[in-house]
């Protein structure tokens, strides 16, 4: 991290505003997609500039020791909560951190990293908006929510593919983790500016990756893009509305369907880029996840569409306009 970041490749110093790394939040339970939608936000940003740091590296045990006391890692308990509030502090700050280091594809711990923070950081991870010390770091706080059936097909393609699980082994430590899921996971989602909804087109009960509805939920606690422009072209296929969340507080929802075709998803993304020209060259490639079943990448455009909504508020906050 420079002095004085440079929000933009492109930008010259004497434009930049801020002293400090920008820092996203992206928290939610486990398979949500918080790693995937990280690394598309990353890649579009300019994954030189960006330190991406996942909070399952403060795990406190081993898989085997956690295993053996009887805690999930939704527990907080059974994480460095400490540690990790104490350097999401040092990176907003943009000091380095010896960070812990959890390794996913044996459950072993080993030798912590030195990391430091980049122009931007994105934080993902399970206990991210536990403590308000720990909110105050973010400049963006997202929240990932996908319908609760295609979250347990994502962790079961997941873990059975990458972590050495078979499927039985992972449906009983859901069941197992469910009520730890509702305890200390889902009360983060209110203080998210934004909360993101992958969900299933009715009857499409297969459907699991390109063509999913995304449903986002726009707390007023950010100042959102004016949509007009997208929606007017589109309203069959996106829409905004006033609505009740769960808490009861009003909010804005809007909802784009997964049956957008390549043409009218490119045009909206046009259209988002258009809502932040300082960033216009930073155009990447959008929405990519990985199919754990066929083990290979693919295109989503609700994705897309997704990351590229939490781009913009990364660009205003890196322009100074969020005074936080
Ligand atoms: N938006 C998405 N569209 C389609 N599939 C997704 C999406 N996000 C995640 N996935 C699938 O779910 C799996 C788990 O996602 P991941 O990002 O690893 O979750 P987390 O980091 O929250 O545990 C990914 O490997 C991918 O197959
Ligand atoms: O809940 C999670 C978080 O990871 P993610 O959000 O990526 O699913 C994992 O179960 C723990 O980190 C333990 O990992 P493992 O079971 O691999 O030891």
């Amino acid at each position: 991290m420079s002095a004085t970041a440079v929000p933009f490749p492109g930008m010259t110093q004497s434009a930049a505003v801020l002293d400090r790394p920008i820092i996203l939040g992206i928290v939610g339970d486990s398979a949500a997609g918080k790693s995937t939608f990280a690394a598309g936000v990353a890649q579009i940003l300019g994954a030189e500039r960006v330190t991406v740091i996942s909070l399952d590296d403060y795990h406190r045990h081993d898989r085997a020791e956690r295993k053996a006391l009887g805690l999930s890692a939704l527990d907080p308990r059974a994480n460095h909560m400490d540690i990790m509030e104490q350097h999401l502090r040092l990176l907003r700050q943009g000091q380095p951190i010896l960070k812990p280091v959890y390794d996913h594809s044996d459950g072993s711990l080993k030798a912590p990293e030195y990391v430091r923070p980049g122009d931007y950081v994105i934080v993902e991870g399970l206990h991210g908006y536990t403590t308000r010390a720990m909110r105050d770091c973010y400049d963006v706080k997202v929240y990932l929510e996908p319908e609760e059936d295609l979250r347990v097909r994502w962790k079961i393609d997941r873990d059975t593919s990458q972590r050495g699980y078979d499927e039985s082994e992972v449906r009983e430590s859901l069941q197992t983790r469910a009520s730890d899921s509702d305890l200390y996971i889902l009360p983060q989602r209110t203080f998210a500016d934004m909360v993101v909804k992958f969900v299933r087109p009715e009857g499409r009960f297969d459907e699991t990756g390109p063509h999913l509805n995304v449903r986002h939920t726009l707390r007023p606690t950010l100042p959102h893009p004016d949509l007009s422009p997208i929606l007017e072209g589109s309203k069959d296929k996106v829409s905004l509305t006033l609505a009740r969340d769960i808490d009861g507080k009003p909010v804005d929802e809007l909802e784009i369907s997964g049956d957008l075709d390549d043409k009218r998803a490119k045009a909206i993304e046009d259209l988002l880029w258009n809502l932040i020209p300082e960033a216009s060259h930073l155009r990447a490639n959008l929405g990519q996840y990985m199919d754990d079943r066929e083990h290979r990448a693919k295109m989503s455009h609700p994705l897309a569409l997704s990351q590229l909504m939490i781009t913009y508020h990364l660009v205003k906050a890196a322009m100074g306009h969020y005074a936080i």
